[in-house]
């Protein structure tokens, strides 16, 4: 029974969708050691924040075929690591969205009146109404470093709510900007004239501390930030002083270099105008059904083999295109499969050819496609979608892709392949029918039109009497049954092509045989 660990807290809604396909383990107190234990009893594992995803669990996950990240962020999984083993991992990029952008909202506002630090004094018996004078956010300027989705539906609030929102985010355009009422600033220029900044931006090597002391001590003395991001993007202990020693007039924060919050944090030892909250931003009802049903339907999808919808390591192969690229995704591979069978080996270098109708499909998917048939020989069930251009990439295999828009055999387009092997270069074409079926077009220039089977028979010879009858008789006495032949050549008597389909494989011995008959110069058995 395919079985799929959850190891944090998920909507039962996702719980009962993987349900359906698999036997669900819910264990939420998982330390790092006892997950790198028991992984290797999953084919799945889906996660929230809490757990860490390392390259040690990835390592010691001999089932696993993918992750799902009930969320956006996925710095807390190695995803390298995931690629490198062929692990597909997928989030849900929108089902918090609306959660997040509102805690942000959330803590401008309660750090603009005080909030919390009100709340406590009425409680503690208290009535401190001077203590407590706050700030409007109406005509302030907000900064929104980060302008995707979380950052845009903040600015549309903030610009509801009468803010003038300015933003930093080096991969939007002036354009779209503007059109949601948004200025373009530098970084620099953002700190030096908010009065309120949040931030929605991933961490990476380039965001981490990116708001340090130096930018800190250029924001206006009663301006205030908040980071519903991520940790690590705020140098914590440079925040903690600035507050301290009054540079900025507040902060909050819902994420943190270091989850859970270190009890030594010097954020912790912060006195005045800091507001925390323990990573709350997607905590809502609503998002959390969200993204649970979201990450469970994408592995129930990927357990029963079809395509997941938001992959986070294989960019451009939505569950949309793959549907429509299915035929098409199958000539790839099947086509890299044979290249591989006849080539030899060591291929050194690839083209990928789209020719006619295919040129007009994302090419991408087609030659990961390719790529994973041409490496499955050699790496047989480890090669997937996910791995397929890193491995030829480590195996130096240099691919080029060529889009040619004209072509003039068939109606649908067609794909060809050219190998660079030690053994010399082999070309091959197919293309897919309207009915979606397959053909081999070409080998090597000649000609053919031959469905893929099973077990087939590709030859190298010189076209005169005799030689396929020699071969048909070899073929019988080992009992290798031929279902049907092919033969393609540009001169008679000159070079051609032989396409066998065979109910069975080849035995070595035969292959020899084959090799010794007069006119036979290449004999490449091949099994799809
Ligand atoms: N606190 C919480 O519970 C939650 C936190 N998040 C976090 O919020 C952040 C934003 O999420 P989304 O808006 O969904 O992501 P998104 O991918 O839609 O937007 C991120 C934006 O950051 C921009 N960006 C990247 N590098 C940048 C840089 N160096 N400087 C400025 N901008 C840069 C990108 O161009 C993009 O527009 C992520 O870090 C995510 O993990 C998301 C959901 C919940
Ligand atoms: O799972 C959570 O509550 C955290 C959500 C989050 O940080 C994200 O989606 O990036």
């Amino acid at each position: 029974m395919t079985k799929v660990l959850v190891s944090d807290p998920i909507d039962q809604a996702g719980i009962e969708i993987l349900s359906q396909v698999a036997q669900v383990d819910q264990r939420i107190d998982l330390s790092n050691e006892q997950l790198k234990e028991v992984i290797s009893e999953y084919e799945a594992l889906m996660i929230r924040s809490g757990t860490q995803v390392t390259s040690e669990v990835i390592e010691a996950s001999d089932r696993l075929r993918i992750i799902g990240r009930a969320g956006v962020g996925v710095d807390n999984v190695d995803v390298p690591a995931a690629t490198k083993r062929g692990v597909l991992v997928v989030n849900s990029p929108g089902g918090n969205t609306i959660a997040a952008a509102e805690h942000a909202l959330a803590l401008l506002l309660a750090l603009s009146r005080n909030i919390p630090q009100a709340h406590s004094s009425t409680f503690g018996g208290l009535w401190e109404r001077k203590k407590y004078v706050g700030n409007e956010l109406y005509k302030k300027i907000l900064g929104v470093v980060g302008l995707g989705k979380i950052g845009s539906h903040v600015a549309k609030v903030a610009n509801a709510m009468g803010m003038e929102v300015i933003a930093f985010d080096p991969f939007v355009s002036a354009d779209r900007a503007q059109q949601m009422q948004v200025r373009l600033s530098s970084i620099d220029n953002l700190f030096e004239e908010a009065d309120y900044i949040t931030l929605h931006l991933p961490r990476t090597p380039e965001t981490e501390n990116l708001v340090n002391a130096q930018l800190l001590s250029t924001m206006k003395s009663t301006a205030r930030l908040v980071n519903c991001a991520r940790g690590g993007i705020i140098d914590e202990a440079a925040l903690a002083d600035a507050l301290n020693s009054e540079v900025i007039a507040g902060a909050a924060l819902d994420v943190y270099a270091e989850e859970p919050l270190k009890k030594d944090s010097p954020l912790l030892s912060v006195n005045k105008g800091l507001i925390l909250t323990p990573h709350l931003g997607a905590s809502t009802a609503e998002a959390q059904e969200n993204v649970a049903i979201d990450v469970a339907e994408q592995i129930r999808d990927v357990l029963l083999g079809l395509p997941a919808r938001s992959a986070v390591n294989i960019p451009g192969l939505s569950a949309e295109i793959m549907d429509s690229l299915k035929p098409h995704l199958q000539l790839a591979e099947t086509l890299g499969l044979l290249a591989s069978q006849i080539s030899g080996g060591h291929i050194q270098k690839l083209e990928v050819r789209l020719q006619g109708e295919f040129a007009q499909h994302p090419s991408q998917p087609l030659v990961v496609a390719t790529l994973k048939g041409l490496l499955s020989t050699a790496l047989g069930d480890r090669i997937n979608y996910v791995n397929a251009s890193l491995e030829a990439k480590g195996r130096g295999i240099n691919v080029l892709e060529v889009k040619d828009e004209s072509c003039p055999d068939f109606s649908g387009g067609s794909l060809q392949l050219t190998t660079v092997a030690d053994d010399g270069s082999h070309s091959l074409a197919g293309t897919v029918f309207a009915d979606g079926d397959l053909r081999i077009t070409c080998i090597d220039e000649f000609p053919v039109n031959v469905a893929p089977s099973r077990h087939m028979l590709f030859t190298r010879h010189r076209d005169m009497p005799g030689i396929i009858g020699k071969i048909g008789s070899l073929l019988g006495v080992h009992n290798v049954n031929i279902a049907s032949m092919q033969v393609g050549r540009r001169i008679v008597r000159g070079e051609a092509v032989m396409v066998l389909s065979i109910d069975d494989p080849i035995p070595s011995e035969l292959l020899k045989s084959i090799l010794q008959i007069q006119g036979i110069n290449e004999a490449h058995p091949v099994t799809l």
